[in-house]
C-alpha cells in the first residue's frame, strides 16, 4: 500500500479478497480500521456471467448446466463450481465477521450501480465518510451499450465520456429457464443471502445478522 498522509484515504480493489481465505486475517494484522465495499450481483446472473466469460476465452467449456449441477434431474447444484461458489456471500462474508464488524463492510447492489449509479455512489461516500463530490453530473447513460459511463470532469473541457470495455456487458448465453429457477437454490443458505437473492434489498442486509 502506499504511504497516505491522514487526510488522505488509500482504496485498494482486488476482487477476489472477498472469496479468499486468510485474506481477513492479513488485512486485520495490517489495519483493523480498513473498511470494504463489496459489489454483490443476483449470484444466478453472476454465476452466467462468469460462465460467458469463460466462453469467451474457452471454446472446449462444458454446457452451463454440466458445470453448475451436480445432479440435472434434481438440481442438485455444484456448489463447489468457482462461479457458483463465489456467488454463496454469507458464507464468505462469515470469514470477514471474524475479524471486522459488518459497520465496517458496505454492500454495493450491482444492478443498481446500472440503473442508479449516482445513488450507489452517494451510499458509498457516506460510507467512506467523504463529501459527496460524485453526483448525478458525473454520469451519462450510453443506451448502445445499455450501461452508464463515467464523466470526470462534469460542464468541464470536452472530454469523452469513460465507458467501461468491450469485455464487459458482454451478451449472456441462453439457460433454460428452469435452471436459473433451481439455482437460486444456492441462495437459500443463510438469511442474508435468501434476502441477496429475493428482492434485493440490501440495505436492510444488517438487520437479518
Ligand atoms: N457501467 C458499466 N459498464 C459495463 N458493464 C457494467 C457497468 N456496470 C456494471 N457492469 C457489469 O459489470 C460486469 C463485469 O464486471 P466484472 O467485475 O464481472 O468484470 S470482470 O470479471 O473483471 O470481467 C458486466 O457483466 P456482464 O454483463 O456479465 O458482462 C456488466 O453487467
Amino acid at each position: 500500500m502506499p504511504p497516505t498522509y491522514d487526510s488522505q484515504l488509500t482504496m485498494e480493489k482486488t476482487p477476489s479478497y472477498f472469496v479468499t481465505k486468510g485474506v481477513p486475517s492479513r488485512i486485520f494484522n495490517m489495519s483493523k480500521e480498513t473498511k470494504f465495499i463489496v459489489v454483490v450481483r443476483d449470484p444466478v446472473t453472476r454465476a452466467v456471467s462468469d460462465y460467458t466469460q469463460a466462453l469467451a476465452k474457452r471454446n472446449d467449456v462444458d454446457s452451463f448446466e454440466a458445470m453448475a449441477f451436480e445432479d440435472n434431474s434434481t438440481g442438485l447444484v455444484d456448489t463447489s463450481w468457482g462461479a457458483i461458489r463465489i456467488g454463496v456471500y454469507a458464507k464468505h462474508l462469515e470469514r470477514w465477521l471474524q475479524y471486522f464488524p459488518l459497520s465496517q463492510v458496505h454492500f454495493v447492489s450491482g444492478e443498481r450501480l446500472i440503473t442508479d449509479p449516482a445513488g450507489e455512489m452517494h451510499k458509498v461516500q457516506d460510507f467512506l465518510g467523504i463529501s459527496r463530490s460524485i453526483t448525478e453530473k458525473n454520469f451519462v447513460f450510453n443506451s448502445t451499450k445499455g450501461f452508464p459511463c463515467l464523466l470526470r470532469t462534469p460542464g468541464g473541457s470536452a472530454r469523452r465520456p469513460h465507458c467501461l470495455g468491450k469485455t464487459k456487458g458482454r451478451e449472456h448465453p441462453k439457460i433454460d429457464p428452469k435452471h436459473p429457477h433451481l439455482l437460486r437454490n444456492i441462495g437459500n443458505s443463510s438469511p442474508v443471502d435468501r434476502h441477496v437473492t429475493s428482492g434485493y434489498n440490501l440495505d436492510s442486509v444488517t438487520s437479518l445478522l
